[in-house]
């Protein structure tokens, strides 16, 4: 049984953005030693090289390596796409025991699709977090299978807040934290996007524009977390009667601005809930 962190053998299944997300908050925060993570694809070798480069983790030399790093895992992270995850966990069920921890981050897929697949019940973690966890300020939601001990539910928070914040959830409402934080950076993204172009439209340089775009976005998530002002009032600090911000939120309003963002949330929470039953439904056809 591990009791610390850095005593865990830690194999991630899928190297794509997530994983090194994981794998970057986990190694840069000291979280976990290189040699300890063991990161395994579908077949791009040169991807593992160049996160092996990057952050020393061990990786397969050979494809005949990743039965022996899942077997002798401690955690095992599932970091692969929802369409990717039967195939995957039916190469590595007879692999598991049932000791190991399980914590998913794959968008939709439930804890109980899990288990069918797996056909036996383990512990099991189902985590959304963000990319932001890149940077140590990821956003987590997480939740549980009743095999999870509270050791377990330990060791799996303190993997997500040494990457950010970690809020534990219901299962049912890891839906809605994929479609506002999983996906949520991608907004704000769009929206730095359309505040640059704006700029530029209104004749300043691309890295005038973005620079000034940039700090805008840190100073007003910092005001709210310094301040712990609302949103709502800090907003209206801003807004002079007659003045300009409110002739923008004006604009604003005309495009539905608000109705916009909570229709997107609420599409992607529906997404998230579709991608699950997708695999459900092609887990019957078999
Ligand atoms: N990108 C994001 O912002 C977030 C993604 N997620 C979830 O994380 C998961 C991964 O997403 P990304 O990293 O964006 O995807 P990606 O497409 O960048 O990476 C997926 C990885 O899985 C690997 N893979 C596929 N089938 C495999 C198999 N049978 N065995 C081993 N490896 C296999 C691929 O080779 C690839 O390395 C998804 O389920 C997604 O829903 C969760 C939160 C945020
Ligand atoms: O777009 C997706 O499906 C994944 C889940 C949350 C963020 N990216």
């Amino acid at each position: 049984m591990i009791t610390n962190l850095r005593d865990a053998r830690i194999a991630i299944i899928g190297a794509g953005s997530m994983s090194e997300a994981l794998i970057r908050g986990l190694i840069r925060h000291n979280i976990a030693l290189p040699h300890m993570v063991f990161v395994m694809n579908q077949s791009n070798q040169d991807r593992l090289q160049e996160l092996h480069r990057r952050y020393r983790v061990a990786i397969p030399a050979v494809e005949a390596d990743k039965a022996g790093m899942i077997r002798e895992a401690h955690i095992l992270v599932l970091a692969m796409k929802p369409k990717d995850i039967a195939n995957s966990l039916a190469n590595i069920k007879p692999l598991l025991n049932p000791k190991q921890l399980i914590i998913s981050v794959v968008a939709g897929v439930k804890i109980q699709t899990i288990e069918a697949l797996l056909e036996r019940s383990l512990p099991i973690v189902r985590s959304m977090p963000n990319t932001s966890a890149t940077i140590g300020l990821g956003a987590t939601g997480i939740s549980f299978s009743s095999q999870v001990s509270e050791q377990q539910k330990e060791i799996a928070s303190d993997i997500f807040e040494s990457i950010g914040v970690v809020t534990t959830v219901d299962e049912a409402e890891l839906d809605i934290v994929t479609g506002l934080s999983g996906s949520g950076p991608a907004y704000v993204y769009y929206l730095m996007e359309a505040l640059v172009k704006a700029g530029m439209n209104g004749g300043l340089s691309q890295e005038a524009a973005t620079a000034l775009t940039m700090q805008t976005l840190i100073g007003a998530a910092n005001m709210v977390k310094e301040t712990g002002e609302s949103p709502d009032v800090l907003r209206h600090k801003v807004t002079s009667p007659g003045g300009t911000t409110n002739a923008a939120i004006e604009v604003l309003n005309q495009y539905q601005f608000s109705e916009g963002i909570q229709h997107a949330i609420a599409r992607a929470t529906e997404r998230s809930k579709e991608m699950g039953e997708e695999i459900v439904k092609s887990m019957n056809l078999k």
